[in-house]
């Protein structure tokens, strides 16, 4: 059996402010650091050991994995970081309020723009210093890998090539591994997982900085998969119609 850690980074700021972030390199808040600190302590508690860890390049994933990793005593275990674990890319929705959105487009499109499988949110101009995209980490990227507003689709496209090559050959060794991203990467990673249908996936839901854990058969197939809450008890993942 192969066991998978997925965690969402913890609160950022722009959670707590309510402004769609995406590839915005915001910080975590005190709360986001708490909630870091809690799932290590979750993980610890269910006696949870890790082999390998692989993140995005946007700080918040990247100080939620150092916190876990640091306070399960890991801090030395290989660290992968690429752009194709990063948030989905919000295009021109970047740094708006979400609540005035909804306001001025409607519920009803800006909850297709947050959760639909393939209605990209609308385009930035990649020359806007809001889409990220002149940001140095950024520097190697072709023009066709460079987002202007992803669609859960797009984004799960572009995630699975580094689940195939990269994260799944370290499953296959054996390794336990962490996977510390973000609210849609994470849901287009579970929905290829668990074979999500396109209209149960706006349903799925990644709370911030708790991990949800795999466990896959020898052909990488899932057996289960379940939160681990502080203490170290497992709550069913369930995903379906509602
Ligand atoms: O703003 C974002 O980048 C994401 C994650 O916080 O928000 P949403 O819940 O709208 O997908």
């Amino acid at each position: 059996m192969h066991r998978l850690v997925l965690i969402r980074h913890g609160q950022s700021d722009w959670n707590r402010r309510n402004l769609f972030t995406g590839w915005t390199d915001v910080p975590l808040t005190e709360a986001g650091l708490a909630e870091s600190r809690s799932a290590a302590a979750a993980l610890k508690a269910a006696g949870f050991d890790l082999d390998v860890a692989f993140t995005s390049v946007l700080t918040r994933a990247i100080v939620t994995l150092h916190t876990v990793l640091g306070e399960l005593d890991r801090l030395w275990l290989p660290v992968h970081k690429h752009w194709r674990l990063n948030e989905r890319h919000y295009g021109a929705l970047q740094g708006l309020d979400k609540h005035r959105t909804a306001e001025r487009h409607g519920d009803a499109m800006v909850a297709l723009w947050r959760r639909s499988w393939d209605v990209p949110p609308p385009p930035i101009d990649p020359a806007d210093p809001r889409s990220a995209l002149d940001d140095r980490r950024y520097a190697g990227l072709a023009a066709s890998q460079r987002p202007r507003g992803e669609s859960l689709k797009d984004t799960m496209e572009r995630v699975l090539p580094y689940w195939t090559e990269s994260i799944v050959p370290a499953l296959r060794l054996g390794a336990r591994a962490i996977v510390a991203a973000h609210g849609n990467s994470l849901r287009g990673l579970v929905k290829h997982l668990d074979g999500v249908p396109d209209d149960v996936i706006p349903q799925v839901e990644i709370p911030t900085g708790r991990p949800l854990v795999y466990e896959l058969d020898t052909g990488l197939a899932p057996l289960r998969r379940y939160f681990l809450h502080p203490g170290g008890a497992a709550e069913p993942a369930e995903w379906r119609r509602e």
